[in-house]
């Protein structure tokens, strides 16, 4: 047997439609959603999915506002435009797109945009109110996972989740989402002693390390739900998660493919995140 997989493009073109939908209804009310996102820097990989989200807001009627600024910006001007777009009552979600140049401090740029626009859920307060049940903004990767997971129907109550990976990002706000929903929540990381021995106990295991094909499928649990949220560029240009899809598809019962699993989810889930902002404006 192998595995069910997962389609994150399906089930993002399903929900974009639903999206479009209260978006025009939204609109037509006189609130058009409007999502701003900044982009310091010219990495690639980055460009793409900027270019990815814009992409999505104008496919599901959104306005987007994209600020390009050079590597070597000041910060301060940076700052001063974030001011602007929290004070901007047309903008509804802020985006700054991570990571940073160096000479950035991320985390002075992630708290000053405003909670209410925060649609990555990555500012403190928002992180906050995640860890006490009462989200805002849930951040979009793992959002997206919880969206998969709903429509896979894996039932989550008291099933085993391992998380490998601990990131701000991901893997913490992860296991917030999965324990709110009465799953045994482990989290593994690089110093883990035996890193086989939790995911072998997973019914669910989410990758989120960043380390191509590292999760074999010896390392899975039969029958077990994979979600993969590496995004890794092989030499050859192609990408690829973090679980070795072609031995861990023998061994689980779903699983979800990189490209077009939680990468086309993550930003479906910010487009959600954003028309909801624009909603509470009327509110
Ligand atoms: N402030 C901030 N918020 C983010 O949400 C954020 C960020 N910074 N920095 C980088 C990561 C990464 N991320 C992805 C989004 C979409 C795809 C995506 O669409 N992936 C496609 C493939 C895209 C391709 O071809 O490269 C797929 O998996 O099918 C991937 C990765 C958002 N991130
Ligand atoms: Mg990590």
């Amino acid at each position: 047997m192998t595995a069910t997989i997962l389609d994150g493009n399906a089930l993002s073109a399903h929900l974009r439609t639903e999206l479009a939908g209260r978006v025009a209804a939204l609109t037509a009310r006189g609130v058009q959603p409007c999502l701003a996102v900044i982009l310091v820097g010219e990495d690639p990989a980055s460009a793409v999915y900027v270019r990815n989200k814009v992409a999505g807001c104008e496919k599901t009627g959104m306005r987007s506002i994209k600020d390009v600024y050079a590597p070597d910006v000041d910060p301060a001007v940076v700052f001063a435009r974030i001011a602007e777009l929290n004070a901007d009552p047309a903008v509804h979600g802020i985006l700054v797109q991570l990571p940073l140049p160096r000479h950035f401090d991320s985390e002075a740029v992630l708290e000053a945009i405003a909670p209410e626009k925060d649609v990555d859920g990555f500012h403190a307060e928002n992180i906050g109110a995640l860890m006490q049940g009462n989200p805002r903004f849930i951040p979009c990767t793992p959002y997206g996972v919880m969206k998969m997971l709903e429509a896979g129907h894996v039932p989550l109550k008291g099933a085993e989740a391992v998380i490998v990976g601990r990131s701000n990002i991901v893997g913490k706000p992860m296991a917030m989402l999965l324990l709110a929903q009465s799953c045994t929540v482990t989290v593994c990381h690089s110093q883990s002693k035996d890193l086989a021995f939790h995911t072998r106990r997973a019914d669910i295991l989410v990758a989120a390390v960043g380390k191509a094909k590292m999760i074999t499928g010896d390392m899975i649990k039969p029958g077990a739900t994979v979600i993969d949220v590496g995004i890794n560029r092989l030499p050859d240009g192609k990408l690829c998660g973090d679980v070795d899809f072609e031995s861990a598809k023998e061994v689980a019962g779903l699983i979800t493919p990189v490209p077009g699993g939680v990468g086309p989810m993550t930003i479906t889930m910010l487009l959600t995140n954003t028309l909801e902002s624009a909603e509470r404006t009327l509110k």
